[in-house]
């Protein structure tokens, strides 16, 4: 358990209101467990929470402010930041709003401008849907690219990661077409040093084993399914093991998370986003978490969406919200006590 004064404050961001967000986030800090590894902030709205929360347990327990210049040291028990004041029914609909879309955004940008301020520690975000982004007008397909972009990140990517699996995507939300174009040595080299140098700062594995899954069939079978392998994916993987880095690839697609669950490899370079997630999906829906690497700021997130089929019914699984958070707190507690910003 942390003491009082070494816990990180943590900001938590709601998600869609219309979505599983509000409940999981309830649910979450429900959780003693939960609440001895942090102070919460939450970054949501009040009346949408208090829905979730119904005997009103949990919210009681909370600071509901809308002071953005608070002290969240000197309340450790947690805070609501009320940054929306919607209409409650928002909650019946099942999609997003361009109302719901710009609170959703908010409750991020906030999010992000406490951490970079230090108000917070880290930042774990709850589900939102990418139309609801659009409908709001932002240019963001996601948390990734908005956060990105707020805190002037080039080097970063998106890495899935739980205790069996970790994957790490070398392009994100793009049509399926559109990724052999993307492909280049130079791309994939840039997320290989990134993701060692995470896992051995974020994660405290002095020497990364990594794979790099290939694009094709049986990893281009020689050529006769592809050349990407040949062309572009070798080239990156041989340089790295150049540098002294333990790196295997490009691997057949088929087989290489069989073996990284099977503990031979710390995390896999994955070439496409379903490439990575549909075995990490597999392995770790309940319990993975979502992470930015290379941002200056300590951002998680559940591995799953909004899940309207279900939301508002008391069904939602908090299991992946509470990873996040105690992902986030292990490292704003390294970053804190080793005094630097890379959580370890
Ligand atoms: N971190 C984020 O903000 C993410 C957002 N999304 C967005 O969410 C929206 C909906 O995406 P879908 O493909 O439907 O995926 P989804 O993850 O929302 O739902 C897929 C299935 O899993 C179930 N499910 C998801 N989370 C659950 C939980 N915690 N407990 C119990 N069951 C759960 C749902 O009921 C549904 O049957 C999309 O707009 C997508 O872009 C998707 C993934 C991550
Ligand atoms: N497939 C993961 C996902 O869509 C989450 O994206 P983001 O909102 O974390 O950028």
């Amino acid at each position: 358990m942390n003491t009082q004064s070494d816990r990180p404050i943590l900001g938590i961001s709601m998600g869609d209101p219309a979505g599983i967000g509000p409940e999981i986030v309830i649910k979450s800090l429900a959780d003693p467990e939960i609440l001895n590894l942090c102070t919460p902030v939450v970054l949501g709205d009040f009346k949408i929470l208090k829905q979730a929360d119904f005997n009103y347990k949990i919210l009681q327990k909370l600071v509901i402010t809308d002071d953005l210049i608070s002290d969240f040291s000197n309340f450790p028990k947690g805070f609501l930041l009320q940054l929306s004041s919607l209409n409650p029914d928002v909650t019946k609909l099942g999609h997003p709003t361009p109302e719901t879309g710009r609170a959703m955004e908010t409750y991020i940008n906030t999010g992000v401008d406490l951490a970079l301020s230090g108000a917070i520690d880290a930042l774990v975000t709850g589900p939102i849907t990418k139309t609801g982004l659009k409908l709001a007008g932002s240019p963001f397909h996601g948390h990734t690219e908005l956060i990105a972009h707020k805190t002037g990140t080039e080097n970063f990517a998106m890495m899935m990661a739980g205790p069996r699996l970790k994957v790490v995507l070398t392009t994100i939300h793009i049509p399926l077409s559109q990724v052999p174009g993307r492909l280049s040595s130079m791309e994939i080299t840039r997320i290989i040093n990134l993701t060692r140098e995470t896992l051995i700062t974020r994660f405290g594995i002095p020497n990364p084993r990594l794979a790099v899954a290939g694009l094709n069939p049986h990893a281009g079978e020689q050529g006769m399914f592809g050349n990407e392998e040949a062309d572009v994916i070798l080239p990156a993987v041989l340089q790295a093991r150049e540098k002294g880095f333990d790196i295997t690839g490009p691997l057949p697609p088929d087989t290489v998370f069989f073996h990284a669950v099977e503990g031979r490899f710390d995390a896999v370079i994955c070439i496409y986003h379903d490439q990575g997630l549909i075995p990490f999906k597999l392995v770790h829906f309940r319990d993975g978490v979502n992470t930015t690497i290379g941002l200056p700021i300590i951002r998680t997130s559940v591995d799953h969406g909004t899940a309207y089929d279900i939301a508002w019914t008391g069904k939602a699984d908090p299991t992946s919200m509470k990873e996040a958070i105690k992902m986030a707190a292990v490292q704003a507690v390294n970053q804190k006590r080793h005094g630097n910003r890379n959580g370890n």
